[in-house]
């Protein structure tokens, strides 16, 4: 590729004969022949694993690649049995793994499609609202502020187009894009003709023409190395270290055992097989599955919830989420905005006002905020199509304002309109009512003041209208907004939403506190708050953030609860103030100046009309602009997390209870408890009896507040419930060897149902920290560990027993063993209370478990 001329040196003309292409666009027919040969506009998410290179992947891990070495030397020497029933309960538990990881992986991956980016192309000369993944070379797309750019291209017209380029280049400060005739500049950076995929406009329009797609463009081929840049979550994080923890006890374990045995003098191949296939049932090998399966079920009923969850590990941070920065707009508001009064400077409505205010709106082509189209709704008919465009400066967050250059019969001049308070320091002087050009002087300035004060106070939004004659300007400079005249301010209302105030008691009673992070000015968020009667506190503005450095931010941010005035870049200081602070932070928005602050949120939350850029940086997008449904996402996270954590629990403590058992044994006992075979198929019906986890109902405790990966939590109930488990075995033990003194295949066969029975049936005490009796678990999940059970004794109770090794107990065993068991689950009953107890987790912990 880097032999190639970079595309932009050629001009356009050119590109267009190259690609066959016009400024009008391709027909359908032409770009459905140019996707089949191209292929699809989208970058390969990492490398789609093909299902027999997973297969092969798999076998491929050490302790299975020994088990199968070993049963095939079993096998050479004459245990034909043992090596056909380990190479096939080897392979069913891996196909088992696999299927259900794609399983979960497809779905995930149809939920994202569903939310797929979309982009505004030209097809048969009609512009087609289309797939971003439907794009082609020699399309014609055009863009607005707000949009990502869906693939490379040249510029074919663009007007005030403002790139952030910043993931591509490095580059902070916003790019300019024109329709040159060709750049000669090596670096991407400079090429002004040139879009480039993954970049966003933060201002402005443009058409391209799109001369690559997909992995061609320059942003694929440096995909690769970005792909996975996304951290592990703190969760992620505590699963890795406790998977490292069980891997060494099961070395520690397996070669203990090895080692006894060996030194007793008992079969090395039948003591190897039995070690390797214990490792194998130790090893935490099925977690990651566990993980996948269980989120991926989470993200199929969060979207039932309305919530589309893009990144599946985001759910862990949901459910750990103790706050939620909202922007006002759309989640707080109704978001239908009118205009209800245009004052002049006497404070009593004036035409000229809207008429400025509406010229300008209809003239600004970057991104129309709702403000622009309640004036332009207002404003209609013969005085505003008497106005022509000559330049603008569109918006940007930083400015707070556009600026507009227009002529009519009466001449030309610059209009301006944004945030009163900075447009108001730009005029020298101002019009009154008759026309007159007034000198602004301070006792004007201060009436002016306090007609916003006024409406501000009401909860109504301002925006503040100037102009200045313009002559025979043909642009706007970059900085020629000063000795502004000021007419008058537009005053709108944007009604709030009374189902905000149950919505936030709801999240607050969650355990999530609310922040309101606005571009708005202080009072206007403040009366909002206090109509909705919404529990927040303290108040800090953007010009007093600017004077904080981030300590100082961090220091202020836990006791205020509503920001006001901040520019986009301090939304991003906010989050990561919050986030030093210990909380695990999300955020929601919907334009673009809430981008960099979802991105750098735990959990980034958009709406599904938001913008391309707030939607692509987010996590999570719910389809309907309303904290309920978020509230509903952050139910159906914590009862995930809550899931995933039965799974965990179940698992370290049985097998930390296993291997207490297993050293005792190998001490004690004259034989193998169970040989290689049956501790494989003993593993495979365990997974198996699992499978039903995900779909379980979780506590309300669970659901009532957030949830963090919690070591010591789970050290306390492996050390309480592990040693419990093995207490009940080891009795198994005594009871079949000193009792009723039975066969070593009498004695496999009763302590391998013992040993199911008591694994698969403690997840109903284990699955709730309430009294087993009260709440009910899922039907699918009774089920599976039901049949489960079903089949461990069926394998010992029916004809093949014998092949597999056991011999059918007597009833007196049976008996006992079903005492046993009952004694277990209830002793079992009694212990949760102290080894689930309080698993609260404090911000202060989870704040160190995010350092470390
Ligand atoms: N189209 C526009 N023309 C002029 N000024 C504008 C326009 N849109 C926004 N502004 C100014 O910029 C400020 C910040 O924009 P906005 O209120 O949309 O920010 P925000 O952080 O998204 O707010 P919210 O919390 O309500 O979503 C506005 O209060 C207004 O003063
Ligand atoms: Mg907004």
């Amino acid at each position: 590729m880097s032999e190639e001329p970079a595309f932009w040196h050629a001009s356009l003309t050119d590109t267009c004969d190259r690609l066959g292409a016009t400024a009008a666009g391709l027909s359908t027919a032409e770009a459905t022949e140019r996707f089949e040969r191209d292929g699809p506009n989208q970058i390969a998410e990492g490398q789609r694993r093909h299902l027999v290179a997973d297969l092969l992947r798999r076998l491929a891990n050490p302790l299975v690649a020994i088990l199968l070495v070993a049963a095939g030397i079993a096998g050479a020497t004459g245990d034909l049995a043992s090596f056909a029933i380990i190479v096939l309960v080897v392979l069913l538990s891996t196909a088992l793994d696999m299927l259900q990881e794609h399983r979960a992986e497809a779905t995930a991956e149809a939920l994202k499609r569903s939310i797929a980016l979309r982009a505004t192309v030209l097809r048969d000369g009609q512009a087609t609202d289309l797939p971003v993944r439907d794009i082609v070379a020699g399309d014609v797309v055009t863009l607005s502020a707000g949009d990502l750019v869906p693939a490379d291209g040249l510029v074919l017209s663009a007007n005030g187009a403002q790139l952030n380029e910043a993931m591509l280049t490095g580059e902070p400060y916003p790019a300019e894009k024109h329709a040159d005739p060709a750049a000669s500049a090596s670096e991407m950076a400079d090429a002004h003709n040139a879009l480039f995929h993954g970049t966003s406009v933060i201002g402005g329009t443009a058409t391209m023409l799109v001369v690559a797609t997909g992995q061609r463009t320059r942003f694929g081929a440096i995909a690769g190395s970005l792909a996975s840049a996304q951290p592990p979550t703190a969760f992620e994080r505590g699963i890795h270290r406790l998977g490292i923890l069980i891997l060494r006890m099961t070395l520690f374990l397996v070669l203990f055992v090895l080692l006894t045995h060996l030194a007793l003098g008992r079969p090395p191949l039948q003591t190897f097989l039995f070690a390797m296939a214990l490792a194998v049932g130790l090893t935490p090998e099925l977690l990651p599955m566990i993980m996948t399966v269980s989120l991926a079920r989470g993200a199929q009923r969060m979207a039932r919830a309305k919530v589309v969850v893009k990144r599946l590990s985001a759910i862990h941070d949901l459910g750990q989420m103790d706050i939620l920065c909202t922007d006002k707009t759309g989640t707080l508001t109704e978001a239908k905005i009118a205009l209800v009064g245009y004052p002049g400077i006497d404070g009593e409505d004036d035409d000229r006002v809207a008429e400025l205010a509406a010229v300008n709106a209809r003239f600004e082509t970057g991104l129309k905020s709702p403000l622009d189209e309640a004036l332009l709704h207002h404003m209609t008919g013969p005085p505003m199509d008497a106005w022509r465009k000559i330049d603008e400066r569109p918006f940007d967050f930083e400015r707070r304002r556009v600026s507009v250059l227009a002529e009519n019969s009466n001449g030309r001049i610059e209009i301006v309109k944004g945030a009163p308070e900075a447009l108001l320091a730009l005029c020298a002087h101002a019009q009154d009512r008759s026309g007159a050009i007034v000198p602004l002087d301070d006792g004007m300035r201060t009436s002016l003041v306090q007609i916003e004060g006024h409406r501000a106070a009401q909860g109504l939004r301002l925006l503040a209208v100037a102009w200045k004659p313009a002559d025979s300007a043909e642009r706007i400079g970059s900085d020629c907004d000063d000795d502004l005249i000021f007419a008058g301010y537009c005053v709108f209302v944007d009604p709030p939403k009374p189902s905000a105030t149950a919505t936030v008691a709801r999240l607050e009673a969650a355990g999530i506190r609310i922040k309101v992070v606005s571009g708005d000015a202080a009072p206007v968020v403040q009366h909002l708050v206090s109509v909705l009667a919404l529990p927040v506190e303290g108040v800090l503005t953007g010009e007093e953030i600017a004077k904080l450095n981030d300590p100082a931010l961090a220091a202020r941010v836990d006791d205020v609860d509503l920001f006001a005035r901040v520019t986009p870049d301090q939304k991003t200081r906010i989050v990561r103030a919050l986030q030093a602070r210990g909380h695990t932070v999300g955020f929601i928005g919907d334009g673009i100046n809430d981008a960099p602050a979802i991105h750098a949120a735990d959990v980034g939350v958009s709406v599904e009309g938001a913008t391309d850029v707030a939607r692509e940086a987010a996590d999570m997008i719910l389809l309907a602009a309303d904290l309920g449904v978020l509230a509903k996402g952050v139910a159906e996270g914590r009862r995930t997390y809550a899931n995933i954590m039965k799974y965990i629990r179940m698992g370290t403590s049985s097998n930390f209870g296993n291997m207490l058992t297993m050293a005792v044994a190998s001490l004690w006992l004259p034989f193998l408890p169970l040989t290689a075979v049956q501790v494989l198929l003993n593993n495979l019906i365990y997974d198996m009896s699992q499978i039903g986890i995900p779909f379980d109902n979780a506590d309300a405790g669970d659901l009532a507040r957030p949830h963090g990966w919690d070591m010591p939590g789970l050290v306390r109930f492996t050390a309480i419930m592990g040693p419990l488990s093995s207490l009940f075995d080891i009795a198994t033990f005594f009871l079949l060897t000193q009792v009723f003194h039975a066969g070593v295949a009498e004695f496999r066969a009763a302590w391998f149902i013992e040993s199911m029975a008591t694994q698969i049936l403690v997840v109903f005490i284990i699955r709730t920290a309430r009294p087993a009796w009260i709440g009910r678990p899922h039907i699918v999940m009774t089920v599976a560990a039901l049949a489960g059970l079903a089949a461990a004794s069926s394998l010992v109770l029916l004809p093949w027993s014998g092949i597999l090794g056991f011999a059918l107990p007597s009833g007196a065993v049976f008996a006992s063993i079903g005492l046993l068991v009952l004694g277990y689950l209830f002793s079992s009953e009694l212990l949760k209370r102290f080894a689930l107890r309080d698993r609260r987790v404090l911000p202060q912990v989870i704040g160190i478990e995010r350092q470390t």
